[in-house]
């Protein structure tokens, strides 16, 4: 179907220490359409960083097939899936992986600076997102003057200014008490709704997969369930 946006099927993925070999994926049959608000929980172990990984070509799979806006990965080159990843996915981490030493602003340009977008637009973009995710006026700190919070709508602001279609977030409210994730959640839910962004996102957390529309979980590198919901919890 056409809006699918994320195509998986049979992944399998093996990691191999040593001797020791871990099945970390078993098999797993993954779409998403455009705009979905998808969640993806399960016990510690259970391969969702794994599963996150392979959808966004971060990772190859042991055997199986992803395919982004129905194009298979594995066919692209090197270079071609670095822009491919550049140009149509925003990802958010879990320790927000900002760079230290640049600024709020600086942060939030550096993927449209290897776009090539010209300056003018990326100051007046980086002035939009702020407000959009609530920083206003921090442009010009360090990331290590702000919040946790703070650190992750800086995050996400850097995952959607190259406006990307996909979001993936690695369980991004992991290091945030519960009322900075609830605010982040909403930041998150808001920019699915208004920009259409899709998101796909791990957690633990039993408040997010409450406001998530569909939920995915995730048991011994298998998908257990898969639910879509007409009324989830609204932010808040
Ligand atoms: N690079 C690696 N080398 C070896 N084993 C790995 C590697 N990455 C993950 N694993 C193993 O694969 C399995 C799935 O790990 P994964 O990180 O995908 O789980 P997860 O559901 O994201 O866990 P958590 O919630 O704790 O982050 C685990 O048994 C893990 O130990």
């Amino acid at each position: 179907m056409s809006n699918i946006i994320i195509n998986a099927q049979s992944l399998k993925k093996t990691y191999k220490t040593g001797m020791v070999e871990v099945n970390a994926l078993n098999g797993v049959d993954f779409q998403v359409r455009q705009k979905e608000f998808t969640a993806v929980a399960g016990p510690s172990g259970s391969g969702k960083t794994t599963l996150l990984n392979l959808i966004s070509g971060l990772d190859t799979p042991t055997s199986g097939t992803v395919q982004l806006n129905q194009k298979e990965i594995s066919s692209m080159s090197g270079a071609e899936l670095g822009d491919f990843r550049r140009d149509h996915i925003g990802f958010i981490f879990q320790s927000y992986n900002l760079i230290p030493v640049l600024t709020v602003t600086e942060n939030i340009e550096y993927i449209m600076l290897l776009q090539g977008i010209k300056k003018n637009e990326r100051h007046r973009r980086v002035k939009k997102i702020l407000s959009e995710v609530g920083l206003e006026g921090t442009g010009n700190r360090k990331p290590i003057e702000l919040s946790g919070g703070q650190q992750q709508r800086v995050a996400i602001a850097r995952a959607i200014v190259s406006r990307p279609n996909i979001i993936l977030a690695d369980e991004p409210t992991a290091n945030l008490d519960s009322k900075t994730g609830r605010e982040l959640l909403q930041i998150m839910q808001t920019l699915n709704q208004k920009l259409g962004i899709t998101f796909v996102f791990s957690t633990h957390d039993h408040m997010i997969m409450s406001h998530a529309r569909r939920l995915v979980w995730i048991h011994d590198g298998q998908i257990e369930k898969d639910e879509v919901r007409e009324q989830p919890c609204q932010g808040g």
